[in-house]
């Protein structure tokens, strides 16, 4: 599977089930700005009061085929391997879909991940373990405080002047390179 960045704001994100684990997989939307439909019989306590906020809906009731219809994103995610798999048919191949109780399912599998400012560090074991992918997000995010985040917002706004100015494009690409390379010079500057 590819991993890649996808900007979920303002997007359908259906998910079938209203557990534990549907309420993981729709904070993490709900955090990107997603429109987020739960279709369920019942729901935990949490799900039901971001319902009645009006943050998410809430539909109850089981699944039913035409529900996924218009989802950029939809999530299997009830207890029941026969209504996660009834859900993969009612889905259609281009639209993105994760099977939460069997990764190889579907075509879209979550990341364990933590993001500041515009950097990102995500850890897939493509369901191999997935307490591992979390683990090993925590160690691998403890280098970058909050200094690192800083200094990468100052390289971003360097690499759009760079790229705005009249510089031949040889040059351009050079100082693009060497930008990469500067944390400790902006750090003194
Ligand atoms: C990364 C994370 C993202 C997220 O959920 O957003 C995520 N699972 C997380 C946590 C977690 N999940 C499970 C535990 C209990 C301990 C353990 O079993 O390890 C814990 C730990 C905990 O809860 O602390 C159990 C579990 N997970 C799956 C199955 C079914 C199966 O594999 O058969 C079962 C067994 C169910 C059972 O008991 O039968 C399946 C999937 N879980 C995935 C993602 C995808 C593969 C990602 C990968 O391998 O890297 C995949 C394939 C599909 C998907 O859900 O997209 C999130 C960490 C978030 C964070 O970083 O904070
Ligand atoms: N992917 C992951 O990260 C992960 C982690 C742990 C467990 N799991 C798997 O995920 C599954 C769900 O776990 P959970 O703890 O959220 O379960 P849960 O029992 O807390 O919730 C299941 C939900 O499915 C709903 N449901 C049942 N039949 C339905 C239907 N026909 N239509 C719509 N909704 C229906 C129930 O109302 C309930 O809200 C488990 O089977 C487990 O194997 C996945």
């Amino acid at each position: 599977m590819l991993p890649i960045m996808i900007d979920v704001k303002d997007k359908q994100v259906t998910i079938i089930g209203g557990g534990k684990v549907a309420l993981r997989k729709l904070s993490v939307f709900l955090e990107q700005g997603a429109n987020i439909t739960i279709i369920s019989p019942e729901v935990v306590d949490e799900i039901r009061a971001l319902h009645e906020e009006e943050r998410i809906v809430w539909i109850k009731r089981e699944v039913l085929p035409d529900d996924v219809n218009e989802a950029f994103i939809v999530i299997a995610a009830t207890n029941k391997r026969s209504v996660n798999e009834q859900v993969k048919k009612y889905s259609d191949r281009n639209q993105l879909l994760c099977v939460v109780d069997d990764g190889d399912c579907g075509n879209m599998q979550m990341v364990s991940f933590t993001q500041k400012g515009t950097f990102t560090i995500a850890v897939s074991t493509g369901g191999a373990s997935p307490f591992l992918a979390k683990k090993l997000t925590s160690q691998l995010s403890q280098p970058f405080d909050d200094s690192f985040i800083e200094k990468l917002a100052i390289i971003s706004s360097k690499r759009k002047e760079i790229k705005a100015s009249d510089l031949p494009e040889w040059e351009k690409r050079k100082l693009l390179r060497e930008l990469s390379y500067k944390l400790e010079v902006i750090e003194n500057e």
